[in-house]
Parts: C-alpha cells; sequence; structure tokens
C-alpha cells in the first residue's frame, strides 16, 4: 500500500476530492490506470491533473433518443465527465423534450428532440446511432466524416451485402451503385470490444453488435480461437428480455400476450444468425454453421444464452475454464464465474457487465456454456458508450461502473 497526496480527484461520478489517498492496489492495462480508494474504484484520467474538473468536452449527438437503446445512452451519459449531449433526435417524437418521453430523465439538462432532417451535426463530435435497421444506412451515409460513429443497428454489421439482404429481407444501401456504400461498409469495424478492441481505437465507424451475437460470441470466440471447441453442432437456445424489441407498440409484445409465458420466435431464420456464424467463422478461420433459437421471456431486460458443443480431442472442461479464466482475467466486464456458479441475469442487470460460465454435460466429449448479459447495457447501449471510449482515447470504462442493480 502506499499513499499520495492530490490536490483534487475528479471521481467517476464527479465528487471532487482533497487530502490524503491511501491507494490500496494500482493497475495498469490497456492504458488505463485504476485507484482503488478504500474500497471504491476512482478513474484516473486526465481530469485527476486538470482543473477543468467535469468540463463535458465531447459533444454528443444521440440519433433515436425516444428508443430505448437512447434513453439508456442518456443514464449511462448522466456519469461521464467527458461526454455531454447537445443533439438528440427522433421521429414521431420530434419536437418533444426528453423528460416528457421519459420522466425518469426528467432531472436531464438536454436538448429537444428534432428530426434527423432537422439535424445540425456542426457542433457534435461523435454520434450514436440508435436507429431501426434499414433507416441507418442513408442517414450515416449524410453525416459528416469527422464524426466518430457508433451504430447500434445491424446495418453495418454484416460484411457481406448478399447475406445482408438475404437475412434482412431488404436491399442493402452498399448493392447500389454509388460507391459512398461500399466504401462506409468496408470502413465499419465489428465492435464486440473485448475481441476487436485494436481495430475499435482507429474506427471511425463502429457497428456495435447485436444483443444475441454478443452473448454467445464472448464466450465462444475464445474457445474456437484456441482450437478447443468442435465447428460442427454448435447448439444455442438464448432467452431476452422484451426490451430487447424497442419501445414500439407491437401486438405482439402487449403484457397480456408476454406475460406468464415464453415462446420461441424467428426458429431457424433469426437474422441474428449470419451475425454470430460470421464472428465464429473469423474466429475459426472456416465456416461455422449452428443452431440457435431466440426466445421471448416475461422480464423487462436481461439476456442469456445457453450453448452446448462438443469439445475437441482431448479437451476437457476444465480446459476451457482454464482458457475463458486465460482470455478475461483481465477485462473489466466479462467475468468468469467461480467453477459450479450458474450464472444469473439477475446478477448482470443494469450494468455492462457479461457473466459466463461453463459446466461438463452429463454426455461424456461435451460442454455447457451460459453467459448472461443486460440486453440493453452490453448488448447495446453499454458497449457502445465502451466503444466510443476508445475510440476517442478515454479509459474504456467511463461512465460504465454501474452496478447491477438487484434485487
Ligand atoms: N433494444 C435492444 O435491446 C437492442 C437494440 N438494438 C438495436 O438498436 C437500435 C435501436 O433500438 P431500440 O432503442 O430498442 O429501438 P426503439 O424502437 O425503442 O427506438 C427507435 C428510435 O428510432 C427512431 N426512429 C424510428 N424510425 C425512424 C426513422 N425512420 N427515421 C429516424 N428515426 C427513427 C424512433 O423515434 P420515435 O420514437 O420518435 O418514433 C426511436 O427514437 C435498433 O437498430 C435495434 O435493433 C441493438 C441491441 C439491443
Ligand atoms: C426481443 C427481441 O425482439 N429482440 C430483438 C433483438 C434486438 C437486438 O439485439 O438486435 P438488433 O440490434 O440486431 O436489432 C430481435 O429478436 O429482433
Amino acid at each position: 500500500m502506499s499513499t499520495a497526496t492530490f490536490n483534487s480527484i475528479c471521481f467517476n461520478q464527479g465528487y471532487l476530492l482533497k487530502g490524503e489517498v491511501k491507494i490500496s492496489k494500482v493497475k495498469n492495462r490497456n492504458q488505463r490506470v485504476k485507484f482503488y480508494v478504500g474500497g471504491a474504484s476512482v478513474l484516473s484520467t486526465k481530469c485527476m491533473q486538470s482543473s477543468e474538473k467535469n468540463k463535458k468536452e465531447v459533444r454528443i449527438g444521440l440519433l433515436g433518443a425516444s428508443g430505448y437503446t437512447g434513453a439508456e445512452i442518456v443514464r449511462l451519459l448522466a456519469n461521464h465527465p467527458y461526454f455531454g449531449i447537445t443533439l438528440m433526435t427522433a421521429d414521431r417524437k420530434a419536437g418533444q423534450s426528453m423528460g416528457s418521453v421519459f420522466p425518469h430523465l426528467i432531472t436531464q439538462d438536454l436538448p429537444t428532440m428534432v428530426s434527423v432532417k432537422d439535424a445540425d451535426f456542426s457542433s457534435v463530435d461523435a454520434v450514436f446511432c440508435c436507429l431501426p435497421h434499414g433507416t441507418t444506412q442513408e442517414i450515416i451515409k449524410g453525416l459528416p466524416r469527422h464524426l466518430k460513429i457508433v451504430d447500434l443497428s445491424a446495418d453495418f454489421r454484416l460484411r457481406d451485402i448478399a447475406e445482408y439482404e438475404e437475412w434482412y429481407g431488404q436491399p442493402h444501401s452498399a448493392s447500389d451503385l454509388q460507391l459512398v456504400f461500399p466504401i462506409i461498409q468496408k470502413e465499419a469495424v465489428y465492435g464486440l470490444t473485448e475481441i476487436s478492441r485494436e481495430d475499435v481505437k482507429n474506427a471511425r465507424l463502429v457497428a456495435n453488435p447485436g444483443c444475441y451475437p454478443t452473448s454467445i460470441q464472448l464466450p465462444l470466440v475464445p474457445l474456437i480461437k484456441a482450437k478447443l471447441i468442435e465447428h460442427r453442432n454448435i447448439i444455442i437456445d438464448s432467452k431476452s428480455g422484451v426490451s430487447g424489441a424497442g419501445r414500439g407498440a407491437k401486438e405482439a409484445n402487449l403484457y397480456s400476450e408476454i406475460a406468464e409465458g415464453i415462446y420461441s420466435y424467428g426458429v431457424t431464420k433469426h437474422r441474428h444468425v449470419p451475425e454470430i456464424e460470421q464472428g465464429l467463422s473469423d474466429a475459426a478461420q472456416s465456416k461455422i454453421n449452428v443452431s440457435f433459437t431466440p426466445h421471448l421471456m416475461p422480464m423487462i431486460r436481461g439476456m442469456q444464452s445457453t450453448i452446448y458443443i462438443e469439445m475437441s480431442q482431448g479437451v476437457t472442461v476444465e480446459d476451457l475454464y482454464q482458457q475463458l479464466r486465460k482470455s478475461y482475467e483481465d477485462e473489466e466486464f466479462v467475468k468468469l464465474l467461480d467453477k459450479g456458479v450458474v450464472p444469473r441475469t439477475h446478477n448482470v442487470r443494469g450494468s455492462n457487465y457479461c457473466f459466463m460460465n461453463v459446466f461438463p454435460d452429463r454426455i461424456p466429449g461435451r460442454a455447457i456454456i451460459i453467459s448472461v448479459i443486460d440486453n440493453l447495457v452490453k448488448g447495446a447501449s453499454g458497449q457502445a458508450l465502451q466503444n466510443l471510449n476508445i475510440m476517442l482515447g478515454f479509459p474504456e470504462n467511463t461512465g460504465l461502473l454501474y452496478q447491477p442493480l438487484f434485487p
């Protein structure tokens, strides 16, 4: 333990502290330094030396602010010392204030939402694009090149445009003869942060992964890269909270249709299949196909993927566990639980964590992986913020240290 005296420390939550601080542990990873002060963690960033405490120096545009992922970005940025929202858009709700659309955010000082076509991007440095897939390509094409963009929709996730058109049932703008779309598609970096951190650093446009693909690729990619599992017979059973479907009114999402029951949907044809297969095939450097079935659960937030795999010849569950431990021991947001502990969506609710574990199947040679996230945080807005922090050179966890909300 060592002791240091600071004139001012800017906590992530914005509190100021003066005087002597006992530092019990200092860890330096990915250019970030973390001080643990009396059990609380405090980020070391330039605000520690700077007198410009808490100045929101990066101007954020939030497209699709009136949706669930947009509201989640606002919630996370409320505790971000550097990112301030200066522009917000909506479609049907254009002209309204955030507090009237989302009364839980009434305390936030935010601009009125405007339609995208009326948005002025000249005083914006970076954009979170929280729009439905299919609307995003045209809008991103029209954005000034100086902007850093994290797109939460699926519009730039698939490298293969024909595959996008097949699974999304609509033309991809990159198949137009206009050269600009293929260029934008090519520069998009698929932002599964823990796997693509180095590429995200230099990206102008990040295609933020879907929630199911996040919960599935985080455990599988390291195991596939290490050649510990067979590429055939990967079976994925996933469950999502209803907020995964967005805020738009849909008959299928009425309380009376969702409560007290579950249902499978997109059986054999959910649009996340090609995204999952793209990521796993990249890891394997050969084509992988999976069986994937999502289910809608009578809960608001949360996602669990239960994954059944066959281990490579001679590999044990202990090998899988040790590989996941090695891959994620230095990661802030991905946690391999102690052996035998079953991950629960309750334990990641409202946080940017992915909790995972691996279990022996009773059938020899097989294993079962369970991974949980909050679909709106690590599955969407949290990972998007993690990516933008990296793109702009801020500590990756800035604004993301919310602990899970339990019970
Ligand atoms: N919900 C989730 O858990 C996840 C969502 N995603 C993706 O993130 C994106 C946003 O999702 P989510 O927030 O849930 O969706 P919502 O349906 O809750 O919100 C959509 C937002 O887009 C606006 N919008 C709708 N149509 C248009 C249009 N034609 N032009 C401009 N703006 C429009 C809406 O405005 P208004 O309300 O005024 O009509 C609203 O602000 C989607 O692409 C989704 O697939 C990704 C991962 C997880
Ligand atoms: C419950 C529910 O409906 N979930 C959405 C997935 C949301 C998400 O992660 O995906 P995208 O960003 O790819 O839309 C669905 O199945 O389409």
